[in-house]
């Protein structure tokens, strides 16, 4: 659907920064002050950044030449991340990490992020990032646009003192709980956030997919900022970090806020990414958060539906678990995407991909590969195994949704014997996908 005449595309420079907070704010509730939004540091990458304005006459402009001059308003914003190194399985992939996507609600629902999508979508192809990631406000928007829920999250509320199954060496480590300086620990949360998504387990080559590291100096330090404006009552944030001998090993960031009742204080420790590099960084990490005076329970923000805290607590029932949409992913160049991945056998089948937005990506793809190596895609006339359409691809692709799952919901259909599990087998991972924190 094209934009109605009066609106126009339009990039955004820094110039523009109180215009896009305004109609950020406008999209996005705040009960943050006007004079507090502005002084807090953007995570933007300005040279990525657009928006869509109205032009109308200006009845309080002087006419030019007999002509009303026209008056600009900015009515809609989109930016996305540069995620050069964006964990895909077996590989890292640039990827465009599309974000602050927001319409005043004067103007919605007239085509405006349908209009911003394509203009994305080509600026995917032209920077030569083969695939568009987010994390949805809403999960009804997306599907519509070809992405797909490629990652869940995790969320739990594990009790103060949850037994953990005993883990060797843990004790031998040191902890350390400090506030959290970004000038004092930004460097070990980069370089141990990195080293978790590039090896989750012992195994080399097994990636975690969906990792996303924050790549500028912009996200690095919007990631780390702590203003009291954003606080919702709790404590500034702190940081556990969990040591062997001298070496920085696993880390978590948390807050607590103490509410007290008739049996006593009642706490809960709110964390962000719980990180370790080993079984036994891992168990020191939580038995840390699982035993902070004056709290009852620990919320981590989101952690792998695989991570090792479903095998530690003795009763993981008692953590109330359940899980969540996390990355959503949209493959923008079909072959170039599927190339760039690897496979967990070898494969060799034909996908008919249906793709109404960019047309380009529709029709039979061959896809041969061999298991953890190479992966080549080429168009094919030759008849499909599998038909599906790009948001079925782009759910599968990070290797945590089965394409044969899919298929069990008529959403992938099987034209040759067998081709379903080989494919659905080959596109699997061991390792789940997902991001750490909220992009
Ligand atoms: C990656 C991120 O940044 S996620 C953040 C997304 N932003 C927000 O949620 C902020 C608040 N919401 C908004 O700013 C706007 O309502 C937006 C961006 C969600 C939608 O913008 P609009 O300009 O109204 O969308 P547009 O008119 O192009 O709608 C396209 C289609 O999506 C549908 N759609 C739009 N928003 C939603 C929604 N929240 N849920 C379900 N469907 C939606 C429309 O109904 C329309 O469907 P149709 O093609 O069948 O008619």
């Amino acid at each position: 659907m094209p934009l109605p005449d009066t609106y126009a595309l339009v990039d955004l420079p820094e110039s523009r920064r109180d215009e896009l907070l305004e109609i950020d704010r406008w999209a996005f509730p705040s009960s943050t002050s006007d004079e507090v939004a502005r002084s807090l540091p953007l995570p933007l990458s300005w040279d990525r950044t657009s928006g869509v304005v109205v032009r109308v006459p200006d009845p309080t402009a002087v006419p030019i030449d007999g002509a009303v001059p026209v008056r600009e308003t900015l009515v809609a914003i989109h930016s996305s991340y540069p995620f050069s190194h964006f964990p895909v399985p077996g590989a890292e992939i640039p990827v465009s990490g599309l974000t602050w996507v927001g319409v005043h609600p004067q103007h919605r629902r007239r085509g405006i992020l349908s209009a911003m999508i394509d203009q994305h979508f080509a600026d995917c192809l032209e920077r030569g990032e083969s695939v568009s990631a987010l994390t949805a406000a809403e999960a009804g928007i997306y599907g519509r646009f070809g992405y797909g829920p490629a990652a869940h999250d995790l969320r739990l509320t594990v009790p103060r003192g949850a037994a953990l199954r005993p883990v060797p060496g843990s004790e031998d480590l040191t902890v350390r709980i400090e506030t959290l300086d970004p000038a004092v620990h930004g460097d070990v949360v980069h370089d141990l956030h990195l080293q978790a998504g590039r090896q989750p387990t012992a195994a080399a080559g097994i990636n975690r997919p969906g990792w996303a590291t924050r790549e500028t100096d912009e996200l690095k330090t919007v990631f780390l900022d702590d203003p009291e404006a954003l606080r919702n009552g709790r404590e500034a944030r702190r940081i556990v970090i969990v040591e062997s001998d001298g070496e920085p090993r696993g880390y978590t960031t948390f807050r607590r806020k103490v509410d007290w009742s008739h049996t006593g204080p009642r706490g809960t420790v709110s964390t962000g990414e719980v990180v370790a590099l080993d079984p036994a960084a891992t168990h020191r990490l939580w038995s840390t958060i699982l035993d902070l005076d004056l709290t009852h329970e620990v919320e981590p923000l989101m952690i792998p539906v695989d991570d090792a805290i479903t095998s530690l607590l003795v009763d993981p029932r008692a953590a109330a678990p359940r899980i969540a949409d996390n990355v959503w992913v949209r493959l923008v160049d079909v072959p170039g995407a599927l190339a760039a991945r690897r496979y967990t056998s070898d494969l060799d089948v034909v996908l008919h991909v249906t793709d109404a937005r960019l047309p380009a990506n529709q029709g039979s793809w061959r896809l041969t590969a061999t298991a953890f190596g190479k992966a080549t895609v080429t168009r094919t006339d030759d008849a499909p195994d599998l038909s599906l359409s790009v948001a079925e691809l782009g759910t599968a692709y990070l290797g945590g949704t089965s394409l044969a799952a899919l298929a069990t919901a008529g959403r992938v259909e099987e034209h040759t014997d067998g081709a379903l599990l080989r494919t659905a087998s080959a596109f699997g991972w061991p390792v789940a996908p997902v991001c750490s924190w909220i992009f």
